[in-house]
């Protein structure tokens, strides 16, 4: 499977509850129009995406599962409860919260990976900062995924991807290093490649259309500020 993904596009296919396209079969179409435009793999959530999504087209499925569990901030594939869910549903690897925070049900980031190893799971191991990479890595994850730089307290909180963790993870690591998050154009997909990433996961430029809109809307209403139009009914 690895080798199929190196050098190429991972395309995010996922609409939670309270998005518009939310619902299998439209994660599906997204997915067979990612294909289309060439992407190798899928990153989907939740047993059903991930059903319709394989079925729809035939590509290998990264599969999460986004779970809350009070009070606790680990919330990608939390526990060996979920990690059963994918496999049960055909997840090809399975992405998970690989921070050292707290987990739901007394379960620990070790348990987590050696439960999935001794099932044969391929495991994507979603990290924020060098040291999560390089302590994943020592547990024995398959790869490791930049998803969760920006969205945990202590790793930087900026609107660009985290194109110096990519290369610092890259070179310290022997296992792929995948970039992933706010990867919004073409351009800063081949850079995150140039600084060696492995393959390059994008979402929510291709798959959340309101996401998409609203970067329009906002600068097109900033430039239209800037021009002194504020405040005009046309
Ligand atoms: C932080 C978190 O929960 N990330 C999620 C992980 O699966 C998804 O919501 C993202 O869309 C995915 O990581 C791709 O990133 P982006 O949509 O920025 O291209």
């Amino acid at each position: 499977m690895f080798e199929q993904l190196r050098g190429r596009l991972i395309v995010s296919c996922q609409a939670l509850a309270d998005e518009p396209l939310h619902g299998a079969s439209t994660m599906a179409q997204m997915a067979k129009a990612a294909k289309q435009g060439g992407a190798a793999a899928i990153r989907a959530n939740g047993p059903e995406d991930i059903r319709a999504i394989k079925a729809a087209t035939g590509l290998p499925v990264i599969g999460i599962i986004k779970r809350d569990y009070d009070g606790c901030e680990v919330y990608i594939t939390p526990t060996s409860r979920e990690v059963d869910e994918l496999a049960e549903a055909g997840a090809d690897m399975i992405a998970f919260d690989a921070t050292r925070r707290p987990r739901p049900c007394g379960e620990t980031l070790e348990g987590l990976t050696a439960y999935m190893k001794s099932r044969g799971i391929r495991m994507m191991a979603d990290i924020s900062t060098l040291e999560e990479a390089e302590y994943a890595a020592s547990l024995g994850v398959d790869c490791v995924s930049t998803t969760l730089s920006g969205y945990t307290p202590y790793s930087p909180q900026q609107e660009e991807p985290d194109f110096a963790l990519i290369r610092r993870a890259a070179d310290r690591l022997t296992l792929p290093v995948l970039a992933e998050g706010r990867i919004f154009s073409p351009e800063e997909a081949v850079q995150a490649m140039a600084e060696g990433a492995y393959a390059v996961v994008v979402g929510s430029a291709i798959t959340r259309p309101q996401v998409v809109t609203a970067r329009y809307a906002e600068l097109i209403r900033k430039a239209g500020n800037a021009d002194g139009r504020e405040g005009s009914d046309l």
